[in-house]
């Protein structure tokens, strides 16, 4: 269809730009058309891409193709841009006395002009000076330039980005990092790329220093490939470290295609430059993130300031046992021994630990402590007051709402307590809590990372209680911090084991303690009044699926109640198709509904969605389920942008395409993701497929989200499985690290025999391990840690190895 040779092009200006998403840098405009090579003749187009800085009514020459999309129709899909230079006096003037420079009107336009000719714009690009006859003072002349340099710059670099294969996401996070260097600093190392820019990985990486001739084993790609390594692993895991036998082993066979004898060497040589950096630490031959290891002394150190400081109460025993049976008389309860013992530690410690099943009483507790700790200290209960000093949060939207609900009294997410916005920002945040009590709910769900922030954040003197089941699922991030406290044996705890759940018909709260017990009964497949079996092989629970849900409404259970959960994305009885199917069987589409799309996913009115970031502006947070109540079309709105208007809950956000990566279906959504939440019926299909998955505490997580019907679906053998499988534990330091804060003698781990001395190692390494070990030990300071705050030139005293 072209005329030339040419790439296919427009030239036009730029009349309305209708879409505009500020991460990626994606934008959709219309164009009036000047000059074409294509043969179109339809009048203005639309084009897509990803743009620096477009201004409309400006004119730009746009490569790339025609594409016909399936809804709009033909568009110009462009890969790379030029702003057409203004030409000739006329256009000159018109743009230095634009909006784009404000300060300079037609008068000044027309003396740049006149003064630097029809070559203004490069003068001005190669001689920041060349405007200082304008006398416009240094700043207004500076900003002028860097205007006009910037947009040029721009476009240069996302230009060459594209050359090199990066979409648009990746480009705009590329160029927010490193601005006007991003070549310079590609072209020097690809890989460190790896480290500062999230969502680019080793592979990417190797692939444009394949393109730069950085090959085989430059220290450059070693390193790059150490730190994607470590990051995949602990991510992978859970763990908070790497075994660095392991690391090294991996690492080899990924660089393995280009090995020379000396690969080990060198590798251990990056990895002892990349301890130097200050982005890995090694120890005791394991290998961590930097981050992650500070934030397991962090923790240890602040639990330690948070326990000396703490100076006791002010009240005596006996007020506070009155004080019980006041509150046993004002809620009707008869605490258990347990219970009565754990609001009486949480009470007198500064950190006290409580753990327990269903219906154990876990919320029960945290109201009687909240209403004895208000009594005792003399606080009105009332979050309005000025000595009111409670603070509850939890790690999700829902978890923290149940938490308000039960007590009645302001409960939050931990980052919104923490002001975070669960985006990179949150890594320079150092917020501080004001509160005097703190109580966290759903505390196996806080990961390393998170826990670091909230515990640097608490001030002398607050007392913590941290509840939650430890039998869950840890958290998704690295670390298993609720289970390593109590591990730790260091901090008061309580493990509640009597269910009070007083409902005669319920055995589903039996059936969790059983399954948490490891104990396959024989009824579990049997059904019962609040729970059902149904066999089916893995091909035929979409269908069976389909069934209950169809029917659950006869049996009284709203479309909003009914979840379903899965420990899997892909396959038949995975998420993603599961919720392909219930959507159309609860939400068809039919001729005159409205649909929009976003990938494969296609949303309608009524639609379970769930939410998948934190927002704090919307008070929307991750995992937060909502209804779609709105499609508005681009068409329909002054904005031209589509939207959908969600219902979370009674908080009604209406969100812009750009936000829809935000949302997804919620029909069926992952185990993982269900934490902290409980629905009344909960449909849980597992298949032999899924059995990397299968553990128990997996299933028992699963099985305690339900609260008035529960119906298993699958493979019986899956489910027997997930009974008897315990999952391992995962491998972090933090009560290593709590024994040294608390200067507690780490108990002796079975390899060592406590009667011998163990002398130290003389022979020649035999393993990577040991290898690592002698050459980090050589270069490690031997205060590393002891402070939290390791020095990051800490191997300036480094010997050659
Ligand atoms: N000592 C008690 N005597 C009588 N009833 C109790 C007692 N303790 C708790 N309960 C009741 O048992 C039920 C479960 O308690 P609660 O909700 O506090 O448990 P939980 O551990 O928070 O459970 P879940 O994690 O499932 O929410 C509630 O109805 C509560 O009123």
């Amino acid at each position: 269809m072209t005329e030339s040779d040419e790439k296919p092009y427009f030239l036009g200006t730029v009349k309305a730009i209708f879409f505009e998403n500020p991460e990626n840098l994606y934008k959709i405009f219309t164009i009036k058309v000047k000059k074409t090579n294509t043969g179109w003749d339809g009048g203005d187009i639309v084009v897509t891409g990803s743009f620096g800085e477009i201004v409309e009514e400006e004119e730009y020459r746009f490569e790339g193709e025609i594409v016909d999309h399936p809804k709009y129709g033909q568009q110009f899909k462009a890969t790379t841009y030029k702003r057409s230079r203004p030409n000739g006096r006329k256009q000159l003037i018109a743009f230095f006395s634009s909006e784009e420079f404000p300060g300079i009107g037609k008068k000044k336009a027309e003396k740049i002009v006149d003064t630097l000719g029809e070559d203004a714009i490069d003068k001005i690009l190669q001689d920041p000076h060349a405007l200082d006859f304008l006398k416009l003072g240094e700043e207004k002349t500076q900003n002028i330039v860097e205007q006009i340099s910037s947009n040029h710059q721009t476009e240069q670099v996302l230009y060459q980005l594209n050359n090199y294969g990066f979409g648009p996401t990746l480009s705009a996070r590329i160029f927010q990092k490193y601005g006007a260097q991003t070549l310079d600093k590609l072209t020097e190392d690809p890989y460190q790329l790896v480290i500062d820019v999230k969502g680019v990985g080793f592979k990417r990486a190797d692939e444009l220093a394949k393109r730069l001739g950085i090959t085989g084993d430059d220290p450059r790609r070693i390193k790059g490939a150490l730190i994607q390594m470590v990051t995949l692993i602990v991510n992978e895991t859970g763990d908070t470290y790497v075994d660095g036998q392991d690391l090294i082993h991996r690492v080899g066979s990924i660089l393995r295609a280009n090995s020379t004898d000396d690969l080990q060497q060198k590798l251990l040589d990056g990895l002892r430059n990349l301890v130097k950096d200050g982005v890995l630490v090694v120890e005791n031959g394991n290998v961590y993130e930097k981050d992650l290891a500070d934030s397991e002394w962090s923790i240890a150190q602040s639990l330690k300031m948070i326990t000396d400081s703490f100076k006791g109460v002010a009240w005596k025993k006996k007020a506070m046992k009155k004080e019980l049976h006041q509150i046993e008389s004002d809620f009707n309860v008869k605490y258990d021994e347990s219970q009565e013992k754990a609001i009486e530690q949480s009470l007198t410690a500064p950190i006290f630990l409580l753990t327990g099943g269903p219906g154990t009483g876990k919320t029960t507790i945290i109201n009687a402590i909240v209403a004895a700790y208000a009594k005792l200290n003399d606080m009105p209960l009332e979050p309005e007051s000025k000595e009111y000093a409670i603070a509850l949060a939890a790690p999700t939207g829902r978890a923290a709402k149940h938490m308000g609900e039960s007590t009645g009294l302001p409960a939050m997410t931990i980052h919104r307590l923490l002001g975070l916005t669960g985006t990179e920002d949150d890594e320079f945040a150092e917020p501080s809590l004001d509160c005097k009590l703190l109580i966290i709910d759903e505390m196996s769900m806080v990961d390393t990372k998170l826990f670091k922030v909230l515990i640097s954040a608490v001030q002398p003197g607050t007392q913590i209680v941290l509840v939650g089941d430890r039998d869950q699922l840890p958290s998704v991030g690295p670390g298993q911090v609720f289970a390593d406290l109590i591990n730790s044996e260091v901090f008061p705890t309580m493990i509640l084991k009597n269910i009070h759940r007083q409902d005669e018909d319920s055995t589903i709260i039996q059936l969790a303690h059983d399954i948490n017990e490891g104990v396959i009964v024989d009824g579990i497949f049997e059904n019962r009044a609040d729970r059902s079996f149904i066999n089916c092989n893995s091909r035929d629970v979409p269908h069976v699926l389909s069934q209950i849900i169809s029917k659950s409404g006869e049996r009284g259970f709203d479309i909003a109640d009914v979840q379903v959960l899965a420990p899997m994305y892909r396959g038949t009885a995975g998420i993603d198709n599961l919720n392909y199917v219930i959507q159309n069987v609860v939400n068809p589409m039919t001729p005159k509904r409205k649909e929009v799309s976003m990938g494969n996913i296609k949303y309608r009115i009524k639609d379970k969605v769930v939410y998948l970031v934190n927002t704090p502006e919307d008070n929307v947070f991750n995992g937060e389920i909502g209804q779609i109540v709105g499609i508005i079309l681009a068409k329909e709105n002054t904005d031209k942008v589509d939207k959908l208007v969600i219902d979370f809950d009674g908080n009604e956000v209406t969100l812009d395409r750009k936000d829809w990566l935000n949302i997804t279906l919620a029909y069926c959504t992952s185990i993982h993701k269900s934490q902290g939440s409980e629905f009344e019926m909960v449909i849980l299909p597992l298949v032999n497929e899924e059995s990397r998955m299968l553990r128990r505490n997996l299933l028992y997580t699963a099985v305690t989200r339900a609260k008035r019907l529960l119906i298993m679906v699958g493979d019986r053998s899956a489910f027997e499985r997930s009974i008897r499988d315990q999952s391992s534990e995962r491998q972090t330091t933090l009560k290593e690290r709590i024994f040294t804060s608390f200067k507690i003698k780490q108990p002796e781990t079975e390899t060592e025999s406590p009667d011998e001395e163990v002398e130290p190692e003389e022979t020649e390494p035999k393993d990577y391990r040991l290898t690592l070990d002698m050459v980090m030990n050589n270069a490690i300071n031997p205060m590393i840690g002891m402070d939290g705050v390791i020095p990051s030139d800490f191997m300036k005293e480094d010997k050659a190895v």
